[in-house]
């Protein structure tokens, strides 16, 4: 971050924007200031910044068409809102088109100095990730999450962006992409003090679900013999994560509902409402909106969850972390199981590489854990890796005999069909003999 940093500041009112100037002047920031929104978006323009902190009420303009303007011609731009009137709700809606941050009027000089810092350091961090010139793990971690990929450092960026501001999430996944971490992050990064508290699921029996969430008076039900507080009330000032929230009965999802929107939970037997402070996550591998359309998800309690919706892609879609992610789990399984193993030869690497891993990342933790047990040398070679993962062809190859079988068959049918079912004839056109012919119109189901 040693490059000099340029940042427009945006404010009608002029008392606002000396105090801001004020709070951000510093060595190696270069700041612009407009008072007025049309010339702020010319500043913009002319001087590129990383970051705009703008306004959201001015006259002429309000900083959210600001911020749309921006966000067409220089997307990246770190643009920060500043609003006299916050709620969840705007904040979270700015952050969804592409606000870097949404903060209350009037702004605390030494929260702002923070917000900045955290944006450039997560702007820098960005870019060192994707720059392959990034020298330690520490420069391809985030909270945990190790990656290189584009793809999950724009999730990042929105991890980062919407952790302060988000009362539910929702997060979306095929099995072991890291759903569990991304929720982890997100909370490490809300600030909140509270704990993070997790409920999954599919594991909890029918009858006891709205136990387990808002606890139960002694007495309430049989089997209660005595005073049981739930997660909510654990996750009090925290977070609360719903994982495999499909698996969650329709009665249940409609007292979470409630609880979300109220802020109020009750006890089984209990006719006391409590106030909670929890921010609910909730993340499935399911599509609950296909759900919620086929009647088996609550759709109120799906557009709730999914004010803010995100995905973590498959593992075959970002394959550039294959080959990091491995690195990272031959250091720890060797240390775990004191084997010198130190990493995969290049041929072992290129299957890894290829495979598509429909299990994810955590397939790629199993199959790293028990090629580590297995190895007789410092480097895991194809034959230390199970054969599911050596042998199956790769997607590719699976789509394009797909597609070569489909070819022929169209082929196939339209010179059957042109030469009135004539074989000799079809043959003959497609230069193959009678025999290879019929096999191919059987294979196909055609001309019988
Ligand atoms: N980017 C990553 N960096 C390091 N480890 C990861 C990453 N993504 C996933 N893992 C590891 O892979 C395993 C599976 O991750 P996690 O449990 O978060 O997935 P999930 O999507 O919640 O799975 P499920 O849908 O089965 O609940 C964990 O051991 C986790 O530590």
């Amino acid at each position: 971050m040693s490059e000099l940093i340029r940042a427009v500041i945006i404010d009608d009112n002029l008392s606002s924007l000396e105090l801001l100037t004020a709070a951000l002047e510093q060595k190696g920031v270069a700041l612009y200031t407009a008072s007025d929104p049309v010339h702020g978006l010319d500043l913009v323009r002319t001087v590129r910044p990383q970051l705009v902190i703008t306004d959201l009420v001015m006259p002429g303009l309000s900083g959210l068409e600001v911020l749309r303007q921006i966000m067409v011609f220089a997307p990246s731009t770190n643009v920060i809102l500043m609003t006299a009137h916050y709620t969840t709700e705007t904040a979270v809606e700015a952050i969804r088109n592409g606000a870097a941050d949404y903060l209350q009027k009037p702004v605390k000089i030494a929260d702002l100095r923070e917000r900045v810092r955290l944006l450039l350091t997560a702007a820098e961090s960005r870019r060192l990730a994707l720059s392959d010139t990034a020298a330690h793990m520490e420069d391809l971690t985030f909270e945990g999450l190790i990656a290189k990929s584009a793809a999950m450092w724009r999730l990042f960026a929105m991890m980062e962006k919407i952790a302060p501001h988000y009362r539910t999430l929702l997060i979306h996944g095929e099995t072991g992409t890291g759903k569990d971490l991304v929720a982890r992050a997100v909370h490490a990064r809300s600030r909140t003090r509270g704990s993070f508290v997790v409920l999954n699921c599919s594991a909890v029996v029918e009858t006891l679900f709205e136990s387990e969430l808002f606890g139960h008076t002694r007495g309430a039900f049989t089997g209660a013999d005595r005073d049981k507080e739930g997660l909510f009330a654990a996750a009090d000032g925290g977070t609360l994560f719903l994982d495999e929230i499909g698996d969650m009965p329709m009665s249940t999802q409609a007292k979470l509902l409630r609880a979300i929107q109220n802020q109020e939970i009750y006890k089984i037997g209990s006719l006391v409402p409590r106030r909670v402070h929890v921010k609910v996550i909730a993340a499935s591998h399911r599509d609950l909106k296909q759900a919620a359309k086929e009647g088996q998800f609550r759709e109120d309690l799906f557009y709730r969850l999914s004010m803010v919706e995100l995905k973590v892609p498959p593992l075959r879609e970002r394959r550039e972390d294959i080959e990091l992610l491995t690195g990272h789990f031959v250091e720890r399984f060797a240390s775990e199981y004191r084997r010198k193993v130190r990493g995969v030869t290049p041929r072992a690497q290129l299957v890894l590489n290829r495979y598509d891993w429909p299990g994810n990342v955590r397939q790629l933790e199993h199959v790293i854990a028990r090629s580590c047990m297995l190895a007789d040398s410092e480097l895991i070679d194809v034959e230390d890796l199970p054969d599911d993962v050596v042998d199956v062809p790769s997607t590719m190859q699976l789509v394009t005999a797909s597609l070569l079988v489909n070819q022929e068959r169209l082929l196939l049918q339209q010179i059957f069909n042109e030469t009135n079912g004539n074989q000799s004839e079809t043959a003959r056109r497609l230069g193959i003999g009678r025999d290879a012919l019929r096999y191919k119109l059987k294979k196909h189901g055609l001309g019988c």
